[in-house]
């Protein structure tokens, strides 16, 4: 890496809009005489009454007709969802809000046309905040939080283009991210934002791909997760003469990004970023208004996968994603949903980084509309789509204590950049109340009891 370098740490990121399908679920036929619409939490209409009063099924549904309405469907909800984001960025509590607009923060004109082109507006507060002080000269280094889904990745990716040099054909910035998926994840945005900026170039330092002893990378911007940015360094810096176990400049500037900051988290933040501007959030700021957070009590699995329908039943769901503790219980899930005929993918550790990664496309691109996954992903998959997370079996740690920094990642795969989403636990022992209060009491905020197989109560959540 040349003198004045840049080095991400990152644990968060994005990616695209999936296509809106339908979803008929059976709370429709149960409704159907009181609709004339569905709508989906984020007020993306999901449907149309049928002449029986009734919503239409998949099965009767004409593959034109249902493109038309399609195509209606999409310039609507994008129409709602841009007056949403337009009023919570005018809003000083959210964390949306910005005073500056892009051309303030000085982007280079082929970047700002990139931003707008991916249709941002504004900037966010964390990329209000955070940009200057990336692009200050001189250097500064940047310890950052933000909330899931406002824009972290945005923030470092246009970082990391506007201090790019194309000209010169060597790695100017280095971004690490904790996982295969997030770093194609991150790639995707800097290419986007980056298309009319021609010359920058990319390489990916994932598993599977390697790079030859001694290569000289070209590429401006490398991404990859450690191991294989390692691998490649230790490869590049073994032909010289002055090899060094300290790859990177001592003037790199280096920030480091995360939805939360656990003290670990924190005390190693500190250690890899000298000197850094701090950007902190309270921790009852830590969760978003935006997404609202129930338990629901149940007995075991068979419970559970009830109350899992019910909640089918009465919301109108986009995208859902499920989290399991184990392979087994996913799979147990997944196999039942699929019976139940949801359009179902299951994710989890034991598949091939290449496989995931795959599930991950199919389900943005609203191939499958229920996601079900062990752990695996938890942190920064950005699918806008997502109204519903289920926490199927709740985030325990080692100790037997609520792994709190999970839940927050978890629940905040809904909620995308001000969508409104819903976040459900399920509770089937004591041991799982207390970790929803554990949970409660450390972000201080209130997760409500919620009884699915009360219609009543199901209802006024849709309001
Ligand atoms: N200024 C903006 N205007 C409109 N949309 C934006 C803006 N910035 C980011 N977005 C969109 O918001 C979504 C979330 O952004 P991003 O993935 O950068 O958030 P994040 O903070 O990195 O999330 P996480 O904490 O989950 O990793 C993405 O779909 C992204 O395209």
């Amino acid at each position: 890496m040349s003198e004045d370098s840049w080095a991400f740490a990152v644990d968060v990121q994005e990616a695209k809009t999936p296509s809106i399908k339908f979803d008929f679920s059976k709370r429709v036929s149960r409704l159907g005489g009181q609709l004339t619409a569905r709508e989906d939490i984020n007020g993306n209409i999901l449907g149309e009454k049928n002449e029986n009063g009734g919503f239409r099924n998949d099965g009767d549904t004409a593959d034109l007709a249902e493109q038309s309405l399609l195509n209606k469907l999409i310039r609507r909800s994008l129409v709602r969802n841009r007056n949403q984001v337009e009023v919570l960025q005018r809003d000083p509590t959210s964390p949306l809000y910005s005073v500056k607009t892009f051309e303030e923060l000085r982007l280079k004109p082929e970047l700002l046309k990139g931003v707008y082109n991916m249709g941002f507006n504004r900037p966010s507060r964390i990329q209000e905040n955070a940009l200057p002080m990336m692009l200050a000269q001189p250097p500064q280094n940047l310890i950052a939080q933000s909330q899931s889904g406002t824009g972290k990745t945005a923030a470092f990716s246009l970082a990391m283009l506007s201090h790019v040099n194309p000209a010169n054909k060597w790695t100017q910035c280095l971004c690490i991210s904790p996982t295969y998926e997030l770093a194609l994840q991150i790639g995707k945005v800097i290419e986007q934002m980056g298309q009319f900026y021609p010359d920058v170039k990319l390489a990916y330092a994932i598993r599977g791909n390697k790079m030859e002893r001694g290569k000289n990378l070209q590429e401006q911007i490398v991404i990859g997760t450690p191991g294989t940015v390692l691998d490649w360094c230790t490869k590049a810096i073994e032909t010289r003469a002055s090899a060094s176990i300290d790859f990177l400049p001592r003037t790199a500037r280096c920030s480091f990004f995360s939805a939360t900051f656990e003290d670990s988290v924190w005390n190693f933040a500190e250690k890899v970023v000298p000197d850094p501007n701090i950007i902190k959030l309270k921790r009852e700021e830590e969760t978003l208004d935006t997404i609202k957070q129930f338990y629901v009590l149940c007995k075991e699995k068979e419970d559970k996968f009830t109350a899992l329908c019910n909640l089918y039943g009465s919301l109108t769901i986009a995208q859902a994603m499920i989290f399991c503790h184990t392979r087994k219980m996913a799979a147990w899930l997944t196999a039942q949903l699929t019976k139940e005929g949801h359009q179902v993918a299951l994710l989890s550790g034991e598949m091939t980084v290449e496989q995931r990664a795959a599930v991950i496309d199919r389900f943005r691109n609203g191939k499958e509309k229920v996601l079900v996954t062990t752990n695996v992903c938890s942190r920064g998959i950005d699918v806008e789509q997502v109204s519903l997370v289920v926490n199927f079996d709740l985030p325990v740690g080692m100790d037997g204590n609520a792994d709190n920094e999970t839940y927050l990642h978890r629940i905040g795969r809904t909620g995308r950049f001000g969508r409104r989403g819903f976040a459900v636990n399920m509770v089937d022992s004591k041991h799982s109340m207390d970790i929803i209060n554990q949970i409660e009491m450390h972000f201080n905020r209130r997760i409500t009891k919620l009884d699915t197989d009360n219609v009543d109560e199901m209802e006024k959540l849709n309001a």
